[in-house]
C-alpha cells in the first residue's frame, strides 16, 4: 500500500495540499494520503521527518509559499537545505513544491500557479513511488510544473512528448 505524505503551511495563500490530495485521489483510490499542515515552509523538514517516521510514508510532497520579499526567499533556501537533510537522512524523496509569491502576474495566475505545480509533481510522486523508471521516458524533454513545459533542445535525439 503506497503511503503519501502531505505537508503544507498556513503561511501559503492558495491550498495546494488539497490540489495534491485531489489529483492523488483521482490517480488511484489504493493511495493512503497523510497530510500535515505545519505555519511556515521552515517548519516543513520537520514535518517531513515526521511523515516518514511517525506516519510511515514511502514519499512526502512539501508545499510552501516563499513570500516576495528578501527575507522570504532567505528562508525559502534554508527550507530548502532542511529539506535536502531530510531526505538524505532518511534516504527518502521529498517532493518540493514551492510556488514563489513574485513568479506570476496577478492573484488569478498564482492560483493557477499552485494548482497546476502541486498537481503535476503530485504524479511525479506517485511514479517515484509506483514505479521508480516510470520517468525515464521523459528524460532530458525539459518537462515543467506549472507553466508549459520548454521541451528539448532542438535536434536532440528520440525524444518523447507526452
Ligand atoms: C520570513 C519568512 N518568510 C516565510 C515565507 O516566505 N514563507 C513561509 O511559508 N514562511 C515564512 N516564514 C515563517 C517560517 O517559515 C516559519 O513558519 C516560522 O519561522 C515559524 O517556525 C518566515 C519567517
Amino acid at each position: 500500500m503506497i503511503r503519501i505524505g502531505v505537508a503544507d503551511t498556513t503561511f501559503a495563500r492558495y491550498d495546494m495540499g488539497r490540489s495534491v490530495i485531489d489529483e492523488l485521489q483521482k490517480t488511484d483510490t489504493g493511495i493512503v494520503v497523510e497530510r500535515y499542515t505545519v505555519p511556515g515552509i521552515k517548519d516543513l523538514p520537520v514535518a517531513c521527518l515526521k511523515l516518514f517516521r511517525e506516519r510511515g510514508c514511502d514519499i512526502v510532497v512539501a508545499c510552501g509559499m516563499p513570500g516576495p520579499k528578501p527575507v522570504d526567499k532567505i528562508s525559502a533556501q534554508i527550507a530548502s537545505t532542511g529539506l535536502m537533510q531530510v531526505q538524505l537522512m532518511t534516504g527518502k524523496h521529498i517532493i518540493e513544491v514551492f510556488v514563489h509569491e513574485d513568479e506570476a502576474r496577478d492573484s488569478k495566475e498564482l492560483a493557477w500557479l499552485s494548482d497546476r505545480r502541486a498537481r503535476e509533481h503530485a504524479l511525479n510522486a506517485y511514479h517515484l513511488v509506483r514505479d521508480p523508471a516510470y520517468l525515464t521516458r521523459f528524460a532530458g524533454q525539459g518537462l515543467r510544473q506549472g507553466f508549459e513545459d520548454v521541451g528539448p533542445v532542438e535536434g536532440s535525439v528520440g525524444g518523447y512528448r507526452h
